[in-house]
């Protein structure tokens, strides 16, 4: 039986000097996916894709294990969205003003849960949007983006710019958000941190192509620095070998499971063997792209 949240296949979408897609990529209910790729891969078209914010050229998105498709707006009562500056066009309203529009707009709004969330993060509701800083408008967005009671978020780099404090809290949210079985989050973010706290999987996006998708603890399990006693040249050909360095011995590997039994029968011993932190392992995966 399909249990989803979201199901995308074949999604593409063409800009002036950018191509996005084909895409193919499925959220299940229980999981934080984090979306990972260098300035510009096409986080946030991603997003605003899965928002309706862009049209697609081609390619289907379904939600919810295929009750609603992209033409239904019920879609978006059930998905809550930060990312950019959604609010900015309203940017001359009080926050409370802002506050009062949003809730208009969702039929599950929880104006106590709204309440709860601007005092933990100390919000002032009667400064205008537009006059409130940057890590504050991250946290506006935070905040309706919960109050509604979402199944799905989708949060785009909701941490950037705001305080080690809050950014803390946020993450204690989210916790709690997925305390829901029905719950899944997707979120973009450029600290490694947060994946290693947070994220059951990585989707690494590489110039609008979706190159790799993983399980945080798998890869974190599976990536190695392997120092070596001898290091023949006909190693840098085994497929699992990422890279290799001869002052001293040491190679990279992508699999510990798959390249130990074939050092082994290579007589080859590991004299020393360290793990990689995760942003090492993201920079040679998309390195290797
Ligand atoms: N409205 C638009 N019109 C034309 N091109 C666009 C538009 N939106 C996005 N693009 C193109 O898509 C590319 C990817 O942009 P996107 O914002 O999705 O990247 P990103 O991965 O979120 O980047 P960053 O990490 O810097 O936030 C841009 O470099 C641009 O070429």
């Amino acid at each position: 039986m399909s249990n989803f949240l979201l199901k995308i296949d074949q999604l593409t979408k063409t800009f002036k000097y950018f191509e996005f897609g084909p895409i193919d990529v499925r959220v299940e209910p229980g999981t934080i996916t984090a979306l990972i790729g260098s300035n510009g891969s096409g986080k946030s078209t991603f997003f605003r894709l899965v928002m309706q914010l862009f049209q697609p050229d081609s390619g289907h998105i379904l939600y919810f294990n295929g009750e609603l498709d992209s033409n239904d707006s019920r879609i978006k009562q059930d998905m809550g969205y930060a990312g950019g500056d959604l609010y900015q066009a309203f940017g001359q309203l009080s926050i409370r003003e802002l506050a009062n529009l949003v809730r208009y707009w969702y039929e599950n709004w929880d104006e106590q849960k709204y309440q709860e969330l601007v005092d933990r993060y100390q919000i002032n509701q009667k400064e205008k949007y537009t006059n409130s800083s940057t890590g504050t408008k991250k946290k506006i967005a935070f905040i309706f983006a919960l109050a509604h009671h979402p199944q799905l978020l989708l949060l785009d780099e909701p941490f950037s710019g705001v305080d080690f404090v809050s950014s803390r809290k946020m993450q204690t949210e989210l916790v709690d958000f997925m305390e829901n079985p029905n719950h899944a989050i997707i979120l973009a973010t450029h600290q490694q941190e947060e994946i290693k706290a947070l994220c059951d999987y990585i989707w690494l996006l590489d110039k609008g192509k979706m190159i790799g998708i993983y399980e945080k603890d798998q890869i974190l399990e599976s990536w190695a620095y392997l120092s070596l006693n001898k290091m023949p040249e006909s190693l840098r050909k085994h497929p699992h070998v990422i890279q290799m360095d001869s002052h001293p011995n040491r190679i990279i590997t992508d699999s510990l499971a798959a390249i130990e039994p074939d050092l082994e029968q290579l007589g080859i011993e590991v004299t020393h063997y360290q793990r990689l932190e995760l942003d090492e392992i993201l920079t040679a995966l998309l390195e290797r792209a």
